[in-house]
């Protein structure tokens, strides 16, 4: 099949590569000129586990071409996929300028009837708001809009897009649904289910499951913060009720407080869309709260064992990503716990295997950036661990004792296990477990 997809991002990237890998030709438009050269060259502008291998092949066989020209990649395609930015707008809803101007400018361009695709998260009633515009300069027959919106992870991105555990597909037309139920059929060989729905339940979908996976992090979140203070295990608890079918073993990771490009914003635009249709939706407005709160949860502990003086002070920070596996800063807890860290005069040298240049780009020479995860230890009064990221999993302890000045670690993501540190002498603060070492 032809396949257009507009907004070459994380999204529009992986959904255009793997549309790519399964055959279909696919041309990827975005405005931003230096994206395209890159991958003009076959360079990835992300760093997504395994993107990468595919990029490559795709583009030698020809499959996946790059442009600025809207026009031309329209021309060529008879699905158009878009992957546009919807970030929150001053009132916390979904901004839709990206969409809408790009449904003008594809007003202007469609000769022949095509498929509209939103994989954008986009707002209950977005669809019909795109057919709008469409429909001002274009005829019925000329197209269909369609909601496909997309669950891939970033880190595994590539793995979610290629065996997803469903496709959801909101349309009212029985023609868009016979093309997109094509398109995606090799994508559900394994067995998983595609729900074909109308616009408004499949757009609503996409808020309702990152808005509960969030409320799913931030009632673990407060559940840690009450076992610190009942003297009880979050991690012992987490798989006490994990293994029950009803809850599920995943997404029940305490730390500190949700971020990424997705959660905050969607939980904001779901309590936003509640706002509008005058809905009172207090666990959303909850899972917010405790989200905040939960990011500086760490900041405290540090400042209660520094007893509120940290002028002077040298940190190592290791993980800057919001989650493992990205280079993806985005809403990333990292970011606040630096400004607090350099509020308080402190100093901090950071570590993280991919996130480095998108954080020197907003902190530049205000921090200090390590080599490796080890020589940003030297002389540092303790150690802040923000992103679990596998290789600080299981690190060279007596290196780390060497170069620390301090055997101090706080911990945001249970990295470790308290009977480890306590054995190796640290003074240890993670998050919803006792202190070792120290005091409680
Ligand atoms: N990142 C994720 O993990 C994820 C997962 C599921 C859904 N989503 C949703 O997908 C959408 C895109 O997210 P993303 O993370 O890929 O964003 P992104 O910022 O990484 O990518 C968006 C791209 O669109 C381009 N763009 C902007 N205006 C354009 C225009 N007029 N024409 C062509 N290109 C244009 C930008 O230059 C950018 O490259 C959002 O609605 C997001 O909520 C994201
Ligand atoms: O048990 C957990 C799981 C995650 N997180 C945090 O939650 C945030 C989001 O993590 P994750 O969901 O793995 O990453 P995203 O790439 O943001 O993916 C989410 O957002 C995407 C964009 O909408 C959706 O497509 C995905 O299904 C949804 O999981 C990160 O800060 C994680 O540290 C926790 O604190 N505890």
């Amino acid at each position: 099949m032809k396949i257009a997809v507009v907004g070459t991002g994380y999204v529009g990237l992986v959904t255009g590569t793997c549309f790519a890998e399964t055959g279909n030709v696919v041309n990827c438009v975005d405005v931003n000129k230096a994206k395209i050269d890159q991958l003009k060259k076959g360079k990835c502008p992300i760093y997504e586990p395994g993107l990468d291998v595919l990029l490559q092949r795709n583009i030698k066989e020809k499959r996946i071409l790059f442009t600025t020209d809207l026009k031309a990649a329209i021309d060529k395609s008879d699905i158009i996929f878009l992957a546009l930015p919807t970030p929150p707008g001053e009132d916390g809803s979904a901004d839709l300028k990206y969409i809408l101007n790009v449904a003008e400018d594809l007003s202007e361009i469609i000769k022949e009837y095509k498929v509209i695709v939103n994989k954008s998260t986009v707002p209950v009633g977005t669809a019909e708001k795109v057919a709008e515009v469409l429909g001002r300069k274009l005829a019925p027959e000329l197209f269909d809009v369609v909601s496909n919106p997309e669950f891939l992870r970033e880190g595994i991105a590539v793995d979610d897009f290629l065996k997803p555990d469903r496709v959801v597909i909101g349309t009212s037309s029985d023609r868009a649904r016979d093309v997109m139920n094509e398109l995606y059929q090799p994508f559900v060989r394994q067995g998983n289910p595609i729900y074909f729905m109308d616009e408004r339940s499949s757009e609503m979908t996409k808020y309702v499951a990152n808005s509960y996976l969030a409320m799913r992090i931030s009632y673990m979140n407060e559940v840690a913060n009450l076992c610190e203070l009942t003297g009880a295990n979050v991690d012992l608890v987490r798989i006490g009720i994990g293994s029950d079918s009803r809850i599920g073993k995943r997404f029940l990771f305490p730390g500190i407080g949700y971020g990424g490009s997705c959660f905050p914003k969607d939980v904001l635009a779901l309590h936003h869309t509640s706002k509008q249709n005058k809905y009172d939706f207090k666990l959303l407005d909850t899972v917010m709260k405790v989200n905040k709160n939960q990011k500086k949860v760490l900041f405290g502990k540090i400042k209660r064992f520094y007893k509120n003086s940290l002028k002077g002070k040298k940190f190592a920070m290791w993980g800057l990503a919001f989650k493992p596996e990205t280079d993806d800063i985005r809403d990333a807890p990292a970011l606040e716990l630096i400004n607090e860290i350099l509020n308080a005069g402190a100093e901090v040298t950071v570590f993280d295997p991919e996130a480095m240049a998108n954080v020197k780009a907003i902190f530049g020479n205000k921090i200090k950036y390590a080599r490796d995860q080890y020589t940003g230890l030297k002389e540092a009064d303790a150690l802040l661990i923000v992103t679990e990221w596998s290789e600080f999993r299981n690190p060279d302890f007596e290196r780390m004792v060497k170069n620390l000045k301090s055997k101090v670690v706080f911990d945001g993501r249970n990295v470790y296990s308290l009977e480890k540190m306590e054995e190796l002498g640290f003074y240890y603060n993670s998050i919803g477990r006792k202190i070792v070492n120290g005091k409680n």
